[in-house]
């Protein structure tokens, strides 16, 4: 009888960087609103992505990886996941199919007993690279970890098991009415999709320490009433002037590429052509700074 009754709530997806939350999270909505890179510990706020189904509807909350704070944007981050995790009706553990679980998946799963109100399943990602007996294997290992409400091995990539993922997901949730309306993918605002899409092109590409360096700011969205165009005005902060010099590149060569791959993101999310501007600005020491923080959207 029940299975009639529309059911909605909040998922959450956690795990050691660079598993695949983000890629799972735009393969389920179907529509790229959380950044994805081979670069761990990329994703920071959480975005929502909402999956509509005539049973219910998923609305996805991506988290940044959970770890060992070392500056104060790694407190802020892991004080983000903590309320992420209190409200959530669903945590999903997700664990890569083509490596074995290590000590910081164990960590992370023993955090989740300081939520116990929310329902817990696991995910085993990536199964497109891995084999059959380590996919199973990993299955087995995984069980071994607590008593879940499910486990579910899928591929974002391939697309493998999403629609059974999305199901057992939904099932779980509270009967509810939908709380977003149909066409709904994310909360997030227009402008922070850009700042990620201009965050993610400048991430392509460079070494380690960089990514947690770069932050982004837009100044200004201007819509051209004289052309089909849109001007949008943005900061590109690094913490050293040695970063600044490598963001660039050689006569600003760099700079340009990053430019027209996030022109290439942007223009179809707003439907328009885009004249962008970047500014790369440094701001000594931006994560250590709390002021600095709060001026970078943090
Ligand atoms: N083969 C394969 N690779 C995948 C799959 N899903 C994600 N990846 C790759 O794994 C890497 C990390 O993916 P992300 O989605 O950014 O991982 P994340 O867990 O969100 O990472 P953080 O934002 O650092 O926490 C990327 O290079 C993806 O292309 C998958 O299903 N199969």
């Amino acid at each position: 009888m029940t299975d009639t009754q529309h059911r909605a709530g909040f998922v959450t997806f956690v795990g050691r960087p660079n598993v695949g939350k983000s890629t799972l999270t735009n393969a389920l909505v179907g529509e790229k609103v959380a950044i994805t890179s081979s670069k761990p510990q990329t994703t920071r706020r959480a975005i929502r992505g909402i999956v509509h189904k005539e049973s219910g509807q998923l609305i996805l909350v991506d988290t940044p990886g959970m770890h060992r704070p070392r500056t104060l944007l790694g407190e802020r981050l892991n004080a983000v996941v903590q309320d992420t995790l209190g409200e959530v009706d669903v945590i999903c553990f997700c664990v890569p199919a083509n490596e074995k679980l290590g000590p910081g998946d164990r960590f992370i799963n023993e955090q989740l007993d300081s939520f116990p109100r929310a329902k817990k399943v696991a995910i085993v990602t990536k199964v497109d690279a891995a084999s059959k007996a380590s996919v199973a294997e990993q299955l087995l290992a995984v069980s071994q970890l607590r008593d879940w409400e499910a486990i579910i091995p899928v591929s974002a990539l391939t697309s493998i098991q999403l629609d059974v993922l999305t199901k057992e997901l939904i099932a779980l949730l509270p009967e509810s009415p939908p709380l977003y309306p149909a066409e709904t993918v994310t909360e997030e605002a227009m402008e922070d999709r850009i700042a990620e899409f201009i965050r993610e092109a400048a991430l392509e590409g460079v070494q380690d320490e960089l990514p947690h360096s770069i932050a982004i700011t837009i100044d200004d969205i201007i819509e051209r009433d004289d052309k089909e165009l849109v001007e949008i005005y943005a900061n590109l902060f690094v913490e050293r002037d040695s970063q600044k010099g490598i963001i660039i590149g050689h006569k600003g060569s760099r700079l340009a590429e990053v430019g027209a791959r996030a022109r290439a993101q942007i223009e179809p999310l707003i439907g328009s052509k885009v004249f962008l501007s970047l500014r790369v600005k440094v701001a000594k020491e931006w994560q250590r700074d709390a002021k600095q923080l709060g001026r970078l959207g943090f």
